[in-house]
């Protein structure tokens, strides 16, 4: 049976809005929140663009592509989660922020609810260390961007019960997913792999060894990568990658092989986050 029918995404910048569209252009009803209505409307009117160009490349038909507008719903207030039976977290990379939330989640959602984190590399245990059901918290970790990228990882913390993986498992084929199931540790399998295709290409820039845009095609060209390591920061967000990255290495004891590089926090500082800010390693103007 299909227990889960609605779903409630909280955040919706990159990951979130891209959850949204992914669930409803696969018919399951969507309620996104963020914590102002400029930002939830700017990531509607972004969402229902991205359908209408699926349509212009016959990608979807009309009927499918209005079905999917019908399904989203955009609010400024959590209280609308509260009949939704699986909700995804999908605020920036802070542990005190996520904690919030579940704690909030927890008075409005039923205790069968599902509540699961789509954080890149912070413990699925620590986040769900102040709910009271810990049972039912999960990590439920999309790839960006998360309608086209096929695999998604069901990270299970401490305390998370074998019926959440399983029916996160389960959703996520029903969304035409291949879930991976992995232990909570940290950067979990693809951000811990991906540490130094980051950190040493920013090391090989900055000993002028090559240039950002070298070191980008030579990964292309020669390596068959999709996109190069620069390329991949700018779309992800440098300010979240850096993140991900600080995360990874306090979580491994300051392990040296995850050290970031301070010439990412820089980027950050100068606020060029990437493609979201128009600019980043490269331009997007
Ligand atoms: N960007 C990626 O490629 C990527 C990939 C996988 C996972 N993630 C993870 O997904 C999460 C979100 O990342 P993102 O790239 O979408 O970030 P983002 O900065 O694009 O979006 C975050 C959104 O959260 C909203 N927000 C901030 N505080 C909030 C609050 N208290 N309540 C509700 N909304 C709030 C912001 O307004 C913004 O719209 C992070 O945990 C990140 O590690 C990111």
């Amino acid at each position: 049976m299909d227990l889960i029918k609605k779903i409630g995404v909280v955040g919706s910048g990159t990951m979130g809005a891209g959850i949204v569209q992914l669930m409803v252009q696969n018919g399951y009803a969507a309620v996104m929140f963020d914590i102002d209505q400029v930002t939830v409307d700017k990531a509607k009117v972004g969402i229902e663009s991205k359908l209408e160009r699926l349509v212009e490349k016959k990608k979807i038909s009309t009927a499918e592509m209005n079905l999917a507008k019908e399904l989203l719903e955009s609010t400024t207030d959590l209280t609308r989660f509260k009949d939704c039976q699986l909700v995804i977290e999908a605020v920036p990379e802070k542990l005190e922020i996520k904690r919030s939330i579940f704690q909030q989640l927890e008075e409005i959602c039923s205790v069968e609810t599902i509540l699961a984190t789509n954080t890149s590399s912070l413990s699925i245990t620590e986040i769900s260390g102040t709910v009271q059901h810990p049972n039912r918290v999960a990590g439920f970790h999309f790839f960006n961007p998360a309608p086209v990228m096929p695999l998604v990882e069901v990270v299970q913390g401490l305390k998370t019960s074998p019926e959440t993986i399983e029916s996160l498992v389960q959703f996520a084929m029903k969304i035409n997913k291949n879930p991976v199931v992995c232990k909570d540790t940290p950067g979990f399998i693809v951000n811990r792999v991906a540490r130094p295709f980051y950190n040493e290409a920013l090391r090989i820039m900055n000993d002028q060894v090559a240039s950002v845009d070298q070191i980008d095609r030579i990964m292309k060209k020669a390596g068959n990568f999709k996109m190069g390591p620069f390329e991949l920061q700018d779309l992800i967000g440098i300010d979240i990658n850096f993140a991900t990255t600080k995360s990874v290495h306090a979580s491994f004891y300051g392990e040296s092989r995850f050290r970031p590089h301070y010439y990412q926090e820089r980027m950050v500082q100068s606020g060029n986050l990437g493609r979201k800010t128009k600019g980043g390693f490269f331009s997007y103007e």
